[in-house]
């Protein structure tokens, strides 16, 4: 069993150096990738002592789903850029850990194919394409296979400028490809230029950038699933997503790969769980690397977690193997901070059992 800086490390080395810039990068300055870890680092802990902590138990529900953990894997594009198995592997190793897995919309695996490996529980992940024709039809397929929630991404009406892809010129491989949305749409991630990311070229061409609040009516007909709306970072957007019937937010700042100089997740999740009130499901993403780190965001509100990066380092390691281990190794350590806690129970994670930074008590 490796520690999760292991897995990194190990990646890192197994991987072409335009694949790991992908997966590792962030936006402009990259502020955002060290922004969320940081705020996770400043809150700290409020242990309670002498309670029964001789059985913790980490499972809970989320929308329905029964989880072994508060925990996930966050949509991430392509993981054949990791594995050959792709997301075939991650799904099994999902399943295997009793994790939550929400799949990409621009998965390199077919959703029939991933949802045939899964044992647990599948939400789709979507960009809003200019071509509606092409959402309903992954919609329709998605509700088909058995997955469970749809997960809207609202922090990328484009991918955002990243200078390590720019610099690399990076485009998906040939023989890895979106096999769920059409060819000739996809057709732009996989022609590098020089000086640009075909990625984020090829966002500008086919993602619709003037959907409103409005044009969520739209996909609530279209579908009986819940949505969820990922990348929501105000109480005053968290508020209309509930308006427009929403069943959950991922607040996330997209593994600091979209705004740059943004407030990080961890920072904005207690006026979000206080906007939502209750209304909603709130899940956090965004350097989620241990076991108090889940803890923490459940103190805060949060009903669970999803960790990104880390899901592909275990996929490089070794497959499905190495997935199903980065999640035990988080699920472990979460158990340990349970009984640590005098928190036995999910629900016993409560906003006194954190102190927040700049707080008197710190
Ligand atoms: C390689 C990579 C690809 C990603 N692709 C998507 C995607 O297709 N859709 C999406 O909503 N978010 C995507 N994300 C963002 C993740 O869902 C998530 O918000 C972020 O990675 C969480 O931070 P972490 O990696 O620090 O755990 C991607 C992130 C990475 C690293
Ligand atoms: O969402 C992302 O972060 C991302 O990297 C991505 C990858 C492929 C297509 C669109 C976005």
């Amino acid at each position: 069993m490796l520690a999760l800086r292991a897995y990194e490390a190990a990646a890192k080395e197994r991987l072409p150096r335009p694949v790991w810039d992908f997966f590792a990068g962030g936006s402009g300055t990259e502020s955002m990738l060290t922004a969320g870890r940081e705020a996770l680092d400043r809150i700290r802990l409020r242990p309670r002592c002498l309670v029964d902590v001789s059985h913790c138990d980490p499972r809970t529900e989320l929308l329905g789903a029964d989880l072994a953990a508060p925990l996930g894997i966050a949509p991430m594009a392509y993981h054949q850029l990791a594995h050959p198995e792709g997301e075939v592997a991650t799904a099994r190793a999902a399943g295997e850990a009793g994790a939550l897995f929400t799949v990409s919309m621009f998965a390199s695996r077919t959703l029939e194919d991933i949802a045939a490996a899964a044992t647990g529980p599948l939400w789709l992940q979507l960009y809003w394409l200019k071509r509606r024709d092409l959402l309903v039809d992954l919609i329709h397929r998605a509700d088909a296979a058995g997955f469970r929630a749809l997960v809207l991404t609202v922090d990328a009406p484009r991918v955002a400028f990243r200078p390590r892809d720019a610099a690399n010129g990076f485009a998906v491989p040939p023989g890895i490809r979106a096999v769920n949305v059409a060819h000739d749409v996809m057709a732009a991630s996989h022609s590098g230029r020089d000086g640009e990311s075909a990625i984020a070229r090829h966002s500008k061409e086919q993602f619709d950038a003037s959907i409103t609040w409005e044009d969520l009516a739209w996909l609530r007909e279209v579908t009986s699933l819940p949505v969820v709306l990922k990348g929501v970072l105000t109480g005053e957007d968290a508020e209309l997503a509930v308006k427009h019937g929403v069943s959950g937010l991922v607040v996330s700042n997209h593994g600091g790969r979209q705004l740059d100089f943004c407030r990080s997740a961890p920072d904005a999740l207690a006026e979000i769980v206080d906007a939502v009130a209750g209304r909603c499901a709130v899940v956090l993403d965004g350097g989620i690397r241990h076991g108090a780190d889940i803890a923490k965001a459940l103190c805060l509100g949060a009903d669970a977690v999803m960790v990104g990066r880390p899901a592909l380092w275990g996929l490089a390691h070794s497959g499905a193997e190495g997935v199903a281990d980065v999640l035990r190794l988080l699920t472990g350590e979460f158990e340990e901070v349970m009984a640590l806690m005098g928190a036995p129970t999910v629900a016993g994670f409560e906003r006194s059992g954190v102190v927040l930074p700049g707080c008197a008590h710190a």
